[in-house]
């Protein structure tokens, strides 16, 4: 089946980091270096050990930090609503509904519910969560409350998401389903993703590019393109040609590590 997205090389510029070192008080080198080319449509994983600079790195993009030297450059002008943000933990509103709580972007750029509500909706049903739109955070279960999380994130259709260890917490089974559905949810809204993580099997199984990153100082080791085409499934998940790859991100993550593979 053809891809989803034009591959890596036709599509158009998204952003890139340029050299960039990130250091705290002085003395902390966070990211050493950090230069990656983000093209539009992009599923790329962030894979390395605890420290390496992965989240110092979705926080740089973001501009919730700037750089202590270099520089990151996107493609034409961007404001708030080309970025989407989700965390590890879900971070909803529990006094809120499912559906105010998916609301929240647009509220905060004085949106009335009702002028965006058909988007809130849609939102919900790209998650599988259109009957629980009236629901409380409490009433949901832990995958449940990330698919919230992540129609908040997508709901104003941002041109980024970010993405920091979302499935961490949740347990295999939740994660895979959660896996398959992220890159459904993406190819329905053709967004790019940049996807933190330190599991290998999640990097090969999502991801376009895997950047494999070591800690002190947190840089880039290597990164491994994963050229099989989406959409991806669990024909994949069991093929020869995933084992190949989650052997290849190994060895540079065991390299990352300071480790003989
Ligand atoms: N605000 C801060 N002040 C001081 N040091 C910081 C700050 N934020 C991050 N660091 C340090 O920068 C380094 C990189 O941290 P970062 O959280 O980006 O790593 P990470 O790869 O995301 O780790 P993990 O996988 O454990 O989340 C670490 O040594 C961390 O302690």
């Amino acid at each position: 089946m053809a891809p989803s997205t034009p591959p890596p090389d036709a599509r158009p510029e998204l952003l890139r980091m340029e050299g960039v070192d990130k250091t705290f008080n002085g003395d902390i080198v966070a990211l050493k270096g950090m230069s990656l080319r983000v093209r539009e449509g992009d599923f790329i994983s962030l894979l390395g050990p605890s420290g390496c600079g992965k989240s110092t790195a979705l926080r740089l993009i973001s501009d919730l930090l700037h750089p202590t030297a270099g520089r990151i450059v996107w493609t034409g002008t961007h404001g708030t609503g080309d970025l989407g943000v989700v965390f590890q933990e879900p971070t909803l509103m529990p006094w809120a509904t499912v559906a105010q709580n998916v609301w929240l972007p647009f509220r905060l750029r004085g949106k009335s519910y009702t002028e965006v509500k058909d988007e809130v909706l849609e939102a919900l049903r790209l998650v599988g969560l259109e009957k629980f739109q009236t629901s409380y955070p409490r009433e949901l279960s832990g995958g449940m409350k990330m698919r919230v999380s992540i129609a908040r994130a997508m709901v104003t259709r941002p041109r980024l998401i970010l993405m920091d260890e979302p499935f961490a917490a949740l347990d295999e089974i939740t994660r895979f389903k959660l896996n398959n559905d992220l890159l459904k949810l993406k190819a329905a809204i053709g967004c790019t993703v940049i996807f933190v993580t330190h599991s290998v099997f999640e990097s090969v199984f999502l991801s376009d590019r895997i950047v494999v990153m070591a800690a002190r100082p947190g840089r880039v080791i290597t990164e491994l393109p994963v050229n099989a085409p989406y959409p991806r499934d669990e024909v994949f998940r069991t093929s020869a040609e995933y084992a190949a790859y989650t052997r290849q991100a190994t060895d540079a993550l065991h390299q990352a590590m300071g480790e003989a593979a």
